[in-house]
């Protein structure tokens, strides 16, 4: 089966949602009229992390971005990985992504689970506790969030159910560490016999630079759409999923798993 996924490479205005929802529409428009199936944006691409102003900029229930969301994926005809944005859920604020289907229909929701305190995420963000899986174009998949992606264990809790054949990753990952997060990447795409696509931001806010570098990784960990550290793009690349059947029964990592033993 043939898919045709779309990696938004956006700059984010810091605390400009207005801005970054047009940004985010646009890139919409671009895809749905280069025909992909899947779109993929940032994490916290409504606000950036603008953290200290959690409470006048957080989405209410995350009903705008949602709103938003659901209408683009409708329009466009397309499935929306929804990167995240910052949500404020009764008292509390989480770093959220929103998953729809091209029908404008929601099939994920999902709150950050592990917290960056580098970016001081967890003085103002609560933590996520539940998983992120789902089918979206009729693919086994499962989405996390920047940090996330180096604690294996929890990307094989959700991988391992199904096993899941897409992994989703959305991040704002400074240049400094750019070369970690393709490499770590690259080791999620071959440990889970999975594709992996991974939507990075460029652009700068009042702490760091941020390094693009947004990826398309095969189950082998091969590179086969990568965007520059620096630009804007829309990344498109169409992949083949059948590939994984195959890598998966000459080598049966999730058969040969023991679980029993591992704590
Ligand atoms: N926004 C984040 O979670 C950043 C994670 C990061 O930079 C890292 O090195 O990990």
């Amino acid at each position: 089966m043939k898919l045709t996924v779309a990696i938004a490479q956006i700059d984010i205005a810091l605390a400009q949602p207005d801005i970054n929802q047009l940004t985010v529409a646009q890139y919409a428009q671009k895809a749905g009229e280069a025909g992909v199936d899947v779109l993929i944006y940032p994490e916290m691409w409504r606000t950036g992390y603008a953290l200290e102003q959690l409470v006048n900029l957080a989405d209410e229930e995350g009903v705008k971005t949602q709103d938003l969301l659901s209408q683009l994926a409708r329009q466009y005809h397309i499935n929306i990985i929804g990167g995240s944005v910052a949500t404020r859920q009764q008292d509390a604020f989480y770093n959220t992504m929103f998953v729809y289907d091209k029908n404008g229909h929601q099939v994920s929701t999902y709150n950050k689970l592990h917290l960056f305190g580098l970016m001081a995420e967890e003085k103002f963000i609560s933590a996520g506790r539940t998983t992120n899986v789902f089918t979206l174009a009729g693919i086994p998949s499962a989405g996390a969030i920047c940090y996330d992606i180096r604690f294996p264990e929890w990307l094989r809790t959700m991988m391992a159910v199904g096993p899941q054949e897409i992994l989703y990753i959305v991040a704002e990952w400074p240049i400094q560490r750019i070369a970690q997060w393709q490499i770590l990447l690259q080791a999620r795409a071959i440990e889970n016999q999975a594709f992996v696509i991974a939507a990075n931001r460029v652009g700068h806010d009042d702490d760091n630079i941020f390094g693009g570098r947004s990826l398309i990784i095969d189950p082998l960990g091969h590179i086969v759409g990568q965007a520059s550290d620096t630009q804007e793009a829309l990344l498109i690349r169409t992949i083949d999923i059948s590939q994984e059947q195959a890598i998966r029964g000459e080598i049966p990592v999730f058969n040969d798993r023991r679980p029993t033993l591992y704590h």
